[in-house]
């Protein structure tokens, strides 16, 4: 398969082309930049010295790139997809898109939390959250992949809202996220100074990935349901964990939450079941495509309380990414994907 990037020069793009350099059935044809148009990627990114000798295109050049590729990845800022995508689909080729614009059935719920218009709205794409929208996913033309938060916390709270295991508006998510999450791109609040040896929440009440949390379960619950969520940025360069609580309905047993991932994920290769009592940790899950979970039931105050870790960059990003592109293409959805986790 011919495969492009789109905004190959962030974190994600990056991610992407380390992923792929692996992956026998897809060959990279172009990848763009704006602000290095021209460069060679090997002088952006040494690490990827042997494996691309590529110089980048720009957005100018979508036509030429829709020509030349099967699939086109696109790893740009929330709000500047949509045009790109809107060519490329018209274009025939399929598009994955990595940041927000195609990751809600209504856009104007993407409206309302990105403030910006869609221009795209009826693009049909499909949430591109594998596991759990898997046949969908096998016949997308434009899948949204979705966010790094979420990711780890619908993986984490599928399988007891679908089984109707706890209250549904009792649902609190408090997450943790390495600064790659922020992007390449320098900001004070991922400057060094600003965030070693620091641990701060951002956003409480209104970050954007809530209302995807909420479209994704409220698809399991069968009717809506509001969740808190509150994430917080550490200083690590990738990972997420993810703390999720829910209140247990009355006379849920312990047995039952552990049936409910095992019929959800049992067969998955991606989500490792650590089992009730375990402890998911991002380091064992780090520049892999898992998703590992563990479980508590506190029977004091009667909650559950879930625990999810994933690397923001692989299975929050560009590991699910090639996920989805893999099952869009009908190939095994593991191809590229078998790196184990990096530890220590
Ligand atoms: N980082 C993460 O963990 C995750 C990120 N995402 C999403 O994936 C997308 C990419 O994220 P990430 O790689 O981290 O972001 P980065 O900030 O690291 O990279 C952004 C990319 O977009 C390009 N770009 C930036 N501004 C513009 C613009 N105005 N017009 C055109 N191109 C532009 C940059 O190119 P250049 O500056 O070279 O011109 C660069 O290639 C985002 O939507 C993000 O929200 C999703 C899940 C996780
Ligand atoms: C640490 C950090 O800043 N994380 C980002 C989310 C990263 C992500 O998943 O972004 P998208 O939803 O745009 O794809 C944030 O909180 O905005």
């Amino acid at each position: 398969m011919k495969v492009s990037i789109v905004g190959a020069t962030g974190y994600t793009g990056e991610e992407l082309l380390r992923i792929l350099a692996g992956h026998p059935q897809a060959e990279i044809i172009h990848i763009t930049s704006e602000s290095r148009t021209g460069a060679a990627i090997a002088g952006i990114y040494p690490h990827l010295n042997s494996f691309y000798q590529h110089t980048l295109d720009s957005l100018q050049d979508l036509d030429k790139i829709a020509a030349a590729s099967d699939a086109v990845f696109i790893g740009l800022p929330h709000g500047h997809a949509m045009a790109a995508g809107k060519i490329l689909a018209e274009a025939g080729v399929k598009v994955i898109d990595l940041g927000a614009d195609y990751r809600f059935r209504d856009s104007k719920v993407y409206e309302q939390w990105y403030k910006v218009p869609h221009v795209h709205a009826d693009a049909g794409a499909v949430y591109g959250l594998t596991e759990l929208y898997r046949e969908q996913v096998k016949a997308a033309a434009i899948v949204g992949n979705p966010g790094c938060y979420t990711t780890a916390s619908i993986l984490a709270l599928a399988p007891l809202v679908k089984r109707g295991l706890i209250e549904l508006n009792s649902v609190i998510i408090d997450a943790k996220s390495g600064v790659s999450g922020a992007g390449r791109g320098l900001s004070l609040n991922s400057h060094f100074t600003e965030m070693f040896e620091n641990l701060k929440a951002y956003n409480v009440g209104g970050h954007r990935h809530t209302p995807e949390i909420e479209q994704a379960l409220t698809d399991f619950a069968g009717q809506p349901l509001t969740i808190s969520f509150t994430p917080h940025l550490i200083p690590m360069a990738r990972g997420i964990l993810s703390t999720c609580y829910a209140s247990l309905k009355a006379g849920v047993t312990p047995e039952a939450v552990d049936e409910a991932f095992q019929a959800l994920y049992g067969g998955e290769y991606f989500v490792r079941l650590l089992g009730r009592g375990a402890y998911p940790a991002t380091k064992q899950t780090r520049g892999s495509n898992f998703c590992d979970l563990g479980w508590h039931i506190d029977e004091r105050t009667g909650r559950v309380i879930v625990l999810s870790a994933i690397d923001n960059l692989v299975k929050g990003a560009a590991g699910q990414a090639v996920q989805n592109f893999n099952v869009m293409f009908g190939l095994d959805e593991r191809t590229g994907l078998l790196q184990a986790p990096l530890y220590p």
